[in-house]
């Protein structure tokens, strides 16, 4: 579904090598979790797959469609499949919960009618059920200024939700969350992914939300990958590896 073809980008005029040969598949039904010391390439991981940063050298393929050479315009039908959780979820702080939400259709629709506003029955219906997915139904009205952070969260995956992806894309969707929030928020992705079998890979710092949801690790370490297998696979010997013997 989603292969990395010995992908590689550096930034600075290649002065900085961020992701170095990368090659890795990922297939439906699994909840991929991407851990790695900060600056180990996690991002720059994420946003190749949605073609966001394009690859110094390799080739990103997803659902068959390899995204190399591909103009901004089908690009972004690529990424209408693909929904984005970042720790920012770049909602517009004024508008309701459900204005938010239903942008989530834009990627799919003429830009003429979304500068309208103008939606669909099914549009506002597949919001709404978002909305119930995310246990938000009865915040809809409230402006996402007024919400909380792990509210706020939700509502970015409801967003997510509405693009019925094929993919969803976490880059440190919990960081800024306390750990409860953020379990409760890890087992919503678990319940949409499970139902949906949607290919969840998320870029996350906590090692325990890791080992307690994904169904494969891959950890990252100055670009290239040191770690790909199950969670219990995980011993303190490759978490000293990956961490540099910070691990205890
Ligand atoms: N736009 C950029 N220009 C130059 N260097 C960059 C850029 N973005 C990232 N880097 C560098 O590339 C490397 C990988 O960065 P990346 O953000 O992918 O790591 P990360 O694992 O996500 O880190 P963190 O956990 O801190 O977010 C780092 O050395 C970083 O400083």
């Amino acid at each position: 579904m989603i292969k990395l073809k010995n992908v590689s980008v550096r930034y600075k005029k290649g002065e900085v090598h961020a992701i170095n040969n990368l090659s890795l598949s990922f297939e439906k039904g699994e909840f991929v979790c991407v851990l790695g010391k900060s600056g180990a390439g996690k991002s720059t991981f994420i946003r190749c797959i949605n073609g966001i940063q394009k690859p110094t050298t390799g080739e990103v393929v997803i659902n068959n469609t390899s995204l190399l050479n591909l103009k901004e315009k089908e690009l972004r039908v690529v990424r209408s499949n693909i929904g984005m959780i970042f720790q920012q979820n770049y909602l517009i702080p004024r508008l309701t919960v459900f204005q938010n939400v239903i942008t989530g259709t834009f990627g799919k629709r003429k830009a003429w009618k979304n500068l309208l506003g103008v939606f669909t029955d099914e549009e506002k219906e597949r919001s709404n059920r978002a909305l119930r997915a995310v246990e938000l139904e009865n915040l809809t009205e409230r402006r996402v200024e007024q919400l909380s952070g792990g509210q706020i969260q939700r509502v970015g995956i409801a967003r997510a939700l509405v693009q019925k992806p094929y993919v969803i894309l976490g880059d440190e969707p919990v960081a800024s969350l306390d750990i409860s929030t953020s379990i409760k928020i890890f087992k919503l992705l678990e319940k949409i992914h499970k139902e949906k079998q949607i290919v969840t890979i998320i870029n996350v710092h906590d090692v325990q939300l890791a080992k307690r949801f994904a169904t494969r690790i891959v950890a990252l370490k100055n670009g290239e990958v040191i770690f790909d297998g199950a969670p219990g696979e995980l011993t303190r010997d490759v978490m000293n590896q990956i961490y540099d013997s910070e691990w205890d």
